[in-house]
């Protein structure tokens, strides 16, 4: 690494993203959208939430004690990315009347169903139709997410078959079902190494409704800069919610992850003053590393959550300056985005006030609108 600017101070204004992208409106219709994260028991899915969200280290999940209650968390505080996450028990059972599960999905964005690759999965699969049958007949619109888990102690050949079999096992309960427009999305995922983040990304992405508009500004962004690749990254999870259109391959990916956990790592060590607490990631964070093939990655802060990562050649980095004013107008663009968004939010806001307000009788009870 030739050049290393460490930062200072964090300036703690969580919310303000979370508003500009108007997940914390508490009268919008698009609040934090759900993530569910089910499976059977055992299957992994704490551990993928742990390591996702908590930076826990992959050995620590085994000393995970099993879940038996459903754990509600907000990823918000210090993630662009603002979602619920629901993580469930093993066994849930749909027969039972005390589970309102027709409430669970009716605001739920995704629902993963992670199987455990290692194990037989006869039994996940008829959990996995059962589940997605319940939850398309609530809320079509679910995005479902397939996670082949623990994928680890598979060789690369075994991974496919697994993958194959999976996925023509599940397709074929739902078209002998007669329900062949669900569409379900399979990911080969393992906490011992990125796939997981990979995956997660792609969930997320789904989910972000600017997404088309961030890919585009990242396209414009790299094509007047001599940039080859760019991700935008939420710092704090490692998860890249928009990337240019050019392919990503695991190995980019997992460069961009090691970046971040440098910079986070020497600047919690060096660039915090004593006093702080928090994450020291700021805008003046930055970074650039000069890899031994010619290539350079340069990390720039974008907003408190979000950070760019690009790669380029070394001959395109001695244009740094251009770089650095793209990036300026780039981030500007960014800003724009989200203030319409937090225009649109703030309208339905009043609107959504106004109509509580009205539906709200004179003594002060209130009546449930519909
Ligand atoms: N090899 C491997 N083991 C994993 C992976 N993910 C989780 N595990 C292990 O699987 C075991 C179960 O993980 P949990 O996260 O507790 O599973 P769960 O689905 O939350 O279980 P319940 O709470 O009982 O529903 C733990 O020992 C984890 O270490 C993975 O990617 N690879």
């Amino acid at each position: 690494m030739k050049e290393w600017n460490a930062t200072r101070g964090f300036a703690h204004n969580s919310t303000l993203m979370l508003s500009l992208l108007g997940f914390s409106d508490p009268f919008s219709s698009e609040v934090k959208p759900r993530i569910l994260l089910m499976g059977l028991r055992r299957s992994g899915k704490s551990s993928i939430q742990k390591v996702v969200f908590h930076k826990m280290s992959p050995n620590e999940t085994l000393f995970l004690e099993s879940t038996n209650k459903i754990c509600r968390e907000d990823v918000s505080n210090s993630s662009f990315v603002s979602f619920q996450i629901w993580d469930f028990p093993g066994q849930i059972d749909f027969f039972d009347p005390t589970f309102d599960y027709e409430m669970i999905f009716r605001g739920t964005g995704a629902l993963i169903f992670v199987i455990d690759s290692q194990d037989d999965y006869v039994e996940a699969l008829s959990r996995l139709h059962l589940t997605v049958t319940r939850a398309y007949k609530v809320n079509p619109d679910i995005n479902f997410e397939v996670f082949i888990h623990k994928v680890d102690g598979l060789s690369d050949d075994h991974k496919i078959e697994k993958q194959r079999d999976i996925h023509k096992r599940a397709n074929d309960d739902l078209a002998d079902a007669g329900l062949e427009r669900i569409h379900l999305s399979f990911y080969l995922t393992s906490i011992y190494d990125h796939s997981i983040f990979e995956a997660f990304s792609k969930v997320v992405q789904k989910l972000i409704p600017q997404l088309p508009t961030l890919e585009n500004l990242l396209n414009i962004f790299i094509s007047n800069s001599g940039i080859e690749k760019a991700f935008l990254f939420d710092v704090v999870s490692k998860i890249y919610i928009a990337t240019d259109s050019s392919p990503v391959d695991m190995q980019t990916y997992e460069l961009c992850c090691d970046m971040i956990d440098v910079v986070i790592d020497i600047s919690c060590i060096y660039g915090l003053t004593g006093d702080e607490v928090g994450t020291p990631y700021d805008k003046e964070s930055m970074a650039i590393i000069h890899l031994n093939n010619t290539t350079v990655m340069y990390l720039k802060e974008v907003t408190k959550f979000l950070a760019l990562v690009c790669f380029l050649r070394e001959e395109s980095f001695e244009r740094k300056g251009l770089i650095d004013y793209n990036f300026h107008c780039f981030k500007k663009a960014i800003e724009e985005v989200f203030d319409v968004r937090l225009k649109v939010q703030r309208s339905r806001k009043l609107l959504s006030q106004r109509r509580w307000s009205r539906q709200t009788v004179p003594n002060g009870t209130q009546v449930h609108p519909h």
